[in-house]
This record gives structure tokens, sequence and C-alpha cells, in this order.
């Protein structure tokens, strides 16, 4: 029994002895490398030409501090005059890359997981082969007078579902995903209309629909929806039920007949809104918003360009009275996204696209075309953009929460509910709001 022990106590010792060897190898291995990340960029940026030289001396970013955040660490650097943000955010992915490169970066966690048995060797091997070790950290960048570059120990998650915290009853905000900080969502009431792009395939429909279904779920009684689906005519077919959707159109043509119809009601809104002296909706205390959601917007500017003028009229009008905007497209060109749309369009969600150019069409600048091969990951941009992951929502969790607001009844062509749905009555309101028909 003792010698037992004795025997397992050596071949501990021995193997902690090994594992020390390889830390000590490998810690020698890479001490011709900078350890610190601070340190680290500063190389890789003076590497990459971020320096300038007077003729006198040379200067580079300096580092000026660093700090522990939540999952890493701020670097605050100081530009050297002539060195603009700019030009250093566009070097984000040679930064991140510079800090990932795969060396033998070991844990000591890795190296007592290790066991004196047969797979001793092989284990060893695997921890030290390069592609089997962390290449995790993800880095943002931030400028307010100093260049902070944050550092995170891991990337965002690669998934993340829909849950109890994300929903915000009776608001008119909906999740649109966790960024490093914590988790975003997009306020209708702030930002009243929104465009969402992305290459085929990386959560655009997903999104529209969770988006839907949120709205329903936190406004039942004062959301209502004009739905095309001008894709396969499939994506939104779940909601044709719903008491909040007034139509669901799929044929473009008829769209632009449906469009013009939306444009109608709600100039008529804004009409009655300023006849009774109110500035918008808001102000006349009418509860009811209409969201007007298309799912490829792109099928508009081929099949019924005319119908893109409604959508102009919608985006630059919408918001007083009431009307939102949600567009989404897979190919944002100049044709699809035409310019009076952007600009009254404060807010933009891309997943991954295919192209720079088409990464400028929506937010005006490149990144959506770098984004990583990652359902659900994407960019939300209002003034400045984030890198997001949109949480996922099932069709069977949409069927769940829909379901009790499924309500058979007429539509559109059946019975003209539009002018009766324009005049809401509410507690706020001193004087109701006379809709005439002419
Ligand atoms: N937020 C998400 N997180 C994880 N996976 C997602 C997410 N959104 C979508 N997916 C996955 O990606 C698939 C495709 O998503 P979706 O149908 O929304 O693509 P799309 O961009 O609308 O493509 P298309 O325009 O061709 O219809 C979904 O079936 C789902 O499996």
């Amino acid at each position: 029994m003792l010698l037992e022990l004795a025997g397992l106590t050596s071949v501990k010792i021995g193997s902690s002895v090994v594992a020390l060897g390889v830390i000590g190898f490998t810690k020698f291995k890479s001490t011709n490398q900078p350890i610190n990340d601070g340190k680290k960029i500063q190389q890789i940026l003076y590497s990459n030409g971020c320096r300038i030289n007077d003729g006198i001396k040379e200067r580079t970013i300096r580092l000026h501090r660093k700090r522990k955040i939540a999952d890493g660490y701020e670097y605050v650097f100081q530009l050297p005059l002539g060195i603009g943000f700019e030009d250093i955010e566009s070097r984000k992915q040679l930064i991140e890359d510079g800090l990932n490169i795969k060396k033998a970066e070991v844990s000591l966690k890795d190296y007592l997981k290790l066991r004196p048995n047969c797979n001793f060797i092989r284990d060893i091997k695997r921890i030290m082969n390069p592609w089997h070790m962390k290449a995790m950290k993800e880095v943002s960048l931030y400028f307010d007078g100093m260049m902070k570059v944050r550092v995170y120990d891991e990337r965002l998650p690669n998934e993340l579902h829909w849950n109890d915290e994300q929903h915000r009853s009776k608001t008119w905000s909906v999740c649109v995903g966790k960024e490093r900080e914590g988790v975003i969502f997009h306020d209708f009431e702030e930002v009243a209309h929104l465009i969402v792009a992305g290459a085929s395939g990386y959560g655009k429909s997903v999104y529209l629909k969770s988006m839907i279904t949120t709205l329903i779920e936190q406004n039942p009684d004062d959301v209502e929806f004009s739905l095309f689906d001008l894709k396969e005519g499939s994506a939104f077919a779940r909601f044709k039920d719903c008491k909040q959707v007034k139509r669901i159109v799929t044929d473009p043509e008829d769209a632009k007949e449906s469009l013009a119809a939306i444009v109608d009601d709600m100039k008529r809104q804004t009409a009655n809104c300023v006849a009774n002296n109110y500035e918008d909706v808001r102000e006349a205390g009418i509860k009811k918003r209409h969201f007007v959601v298309l799912d490829e917007g792109g099928e508009l500017a081929q099949s019924a360009p005319k119908a893109l003028e409604h959508i102009k009229t919608i985006a630059r009008l919408g918001r007083g009275a009431g009307y939102r905007l949600v567009y989404g497209t897979q190919y944002p060109t100049n044709e699809t996204l035409p310019s009076q749309v952007r600009q009254n369009v404060g807010a933009r969600l891309t997943f991954v696209l295919q192209s720079q150019v088409a990464s400028i069409a929506t937010i005006d600048e490149g990144g959506a075309e770098e984004l990583p091969d990652i359902k659900g990951r994407g960019i939300y941009k209002r003034t400045k953009k984030t890198i997001v992951q949109v949480p996922f929502m099932s069709n069977a969790v949409i069927n769940e929460k829909i379901a009790p607001h499924v309500n058979i009844r007429p539509r559109e062509g059946d019975v003209n509910h539009a002018s009766q749905d324009l005049c809401v009555p509410t507690k706020n309101r001193k004087y109701p709001i006379v809709i005439e028909e002419t």
C-alpha cells in the first residue's frame, strides 16, 4: 500500500516536473515576443506605418495608461500630431490578428489537466499545437481625444437566445443584440425607422420576425402592421391571422397599391394632427403605431420602382404620424436604398454583406463585409457602429408568443379598416381627432 502510494506520488511529481518544464520551455520560446498587449499594439501599429518623422524625431502612438475592464483590458494611447484615429481604425483587423498570433500561450490550468496516463504525450502535443491554442481576443477602438483600445479575452457569443430580460412591456424598444458593454435596444419612439440588411442566410428574416413578435407581445393593443413579404411570400405567413396585422402583401405590384393606401392614411393622420394644433401623434396622445415592414425591399426597386416613391414618403413623414418603416434588404445599393430613404432612417442593422460597396450603401462605411462568418453577428449603427450578436428566436417560440393574438377576422379587401383605425381616442387627448372622409 505504502509502496503504491509512493509510486503514485512519484508519478505525480514526475508529471508536474514535466509540466513545469513545458511551461518553462513555452515561456522561453516566447521571450522574444512582447508580453503586454499594450506594447504589442504599439509595435503592430509602428510596423504598419503609424509613425511620423519630422526630420528631427520619430513619433508614434504612446501608451498612456491601462485599466482592467469586464472581460479584458483597456489601453489608452496618445496619438501623435498627424496620425488620425480613422487611419488606425482601418487597421483594427491587423491589431486583432497580431494579438491572436497563435503561439504557446497555454494556461496553468491546461497543464494541471495533464494526467500521468498513456495519453500524456498525446495531451502535451495537443496543448502545444498552435492550432489548438486560444485565438480568442477581440478588439474595439474608440476615440475621445485619446485612443482607447479595448482588448477582450473572449469573443462575443456565437449564439444568443431571446429571453424575458429582453422584454420591455408597453415600450417600443426591441432588443438588437448583445455587445461588449451589455445588451442594446432599438427604441422606435426615439429613432422611428430601421434598415435591416444582410447577405442571404445570416439572420435578416429571423430578426424581422422576432421584432414583429416582440412588438405584438409588448403592445398588443397599440401596434399594427403592414407586412410586405416580397421574397417567397413565406417569411411572414405565420402572422397572417394576428389581429395586429392589417395586411400581408407578397406581390410587388400589389405592394404599390398597398403602399399608396398607407401613404394616404399617414397623410390624413398628419393633417388631423395639424388641424388640432398637435405637432405629432405623441403630442396628440395617440398610442397607435403602424409598422411597415418589408422583407426584400430590393424587389420593389426591380419590379415596382414607383412603389419606392411611397417608401421615401413614409421614411420622410412617418415619424410624426406614428408610422414606422423597417426596410429589409439583402442587396443594399443606391438603387434599392435610395438616398432619400437613408437620410430619413436614423438606424441600421446589418449582418454580413458581400462587399464594401454594399456596406457603404447601408451604414455609410465599410465593415459589414468583414464581419465573421457567424449567423446573427451584425453591426448596429446610429451615430457610432456597434458589433452585436443578435438574439435568435425560433419559429416554435414565435408561434407560442403570437398564439394569444391570433384572431380570424376580415382583412383588407373585405372591409376598409384604414379610416376606422386612424382615430384612436386616448385618456391624454384633450380633443378627439375627427377624420372626415372626402
Ligand atoms: N440571430 C441568430 N443567431 C443564430 N442563428 C441564426 C440567427 N438568425 C438566423 N440564424 C440562422 O440562420 C438561418 C437563416 O436565417 P434567415 O432566414 O433570417 O436568413 P436571411 O438573411 O433572411 O436569408 P434570406 O434572405 O435568404 O432569407 C436561420 O434558419 C437560422 O438557423
